[in-house]
């Protein structure tokens, strides 16, 4: 398990947004995923703020999203609608640039338009940068133990919060796992515990999604504050 440990969760933010501007000079489209949940808000409100919003070249920039929860756009649980009011409607941004699910729409038909969204954008499905968060319970994007197929072909999945019984669109574990970067960003004293059994135990003998899941051809790297470290 790759590590980074950041003084604080501003210092891990700032860490992101200074790789965001590098890849936005790239000249190129860049293609990144983000997580949803409370984790990246303070990511989304730094981008906004100088000198991200100026300074990075967010033409060149692609966002997608890990999963989002079937609520429209202005529901505080959509994970889009979530960045759209901290980050889009600060900066300038094409509209073709956002690709997001469209968490209003039927999921059977938004699971199809957004697979195929993906196929017709990134050439073999390969995403540069996928940020993930990790729930307490060990889920990433909404990839949630002992319900997760590890092995589903498909580029994305219909999941069911196994509390709420919330439905959501999630990226299935085998395209994650195609990227050429995962960054798992993860802050705070409750996620503690679960990393400590992350990085003492064997992946295969845990049921968590986050301890599984890791870029096949990539790098897999794990950035968090001191208060998530406190147990390595
Ligand atoms: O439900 C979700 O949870 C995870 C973790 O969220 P957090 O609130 O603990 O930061 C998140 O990564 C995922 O995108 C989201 O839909």
């Amino acid at each position: 398990m790759k590590t980074i440990i950041f003084e604080n969760a501003q210092s891990a933010v700032e860490k992101i947004a200074e790789e965001l501007q590098d890849y936005s000079e790239q000249g190129r489209p860049v293609h990144i995923s983000l997580s949803g949940g409370s984790t990246p808000k303070l990511l989304f409100k730094t981008l906004a703020q100088a000198p991200h919003n100026t300074a990075i070249q967010w033409e060149n920039l692609h966002f997608w999203w890990g999963d989002d929860r079937m609520v429209p756009p202005q529901d505080p649980e959509s994970n889009y609608g979530e960045v759209q009011k901290l980050l889009f409607d600060h900066i300038n941004i094409p509209a073709e640039n956002i690709h997001r699910i469209r968490g209003e729409a039927d999921p059977q038909s938004e699971l199809k338009r957004f697979q195929e969204e993906i196929s017709a954008v990134i050439s073999d499905q390969v995403f540069d940068w996928i940020i993930l968060g990790m729930g307490t319970d060990g889920h990433t994007a909404s990839l949630f133990p002992n319900q997760t197929n590890f092995d589903d072909p498909n580029l994305a999945v219909i999941a069911k919060h196994p509390e709420t019984g919330q439905i959501r669109i999630s990226k299935t574990a085998k395209l994650i796992e195609k990227a050429k970067r995962i960054t798992y960003l993860v802050t705070g004293e409750s996620k503690a515990k679960i990393l400590q059994e992350i990085a003492t135990t064997d992946a295969k003998d845990l049921p968590y999604p986050a301890a599984k899941i890791k870029a096949k051809n990539g790098v897999t790297e794990w950035y968090l504050d001191k208060d998530a470290a406190r147990l390595l």
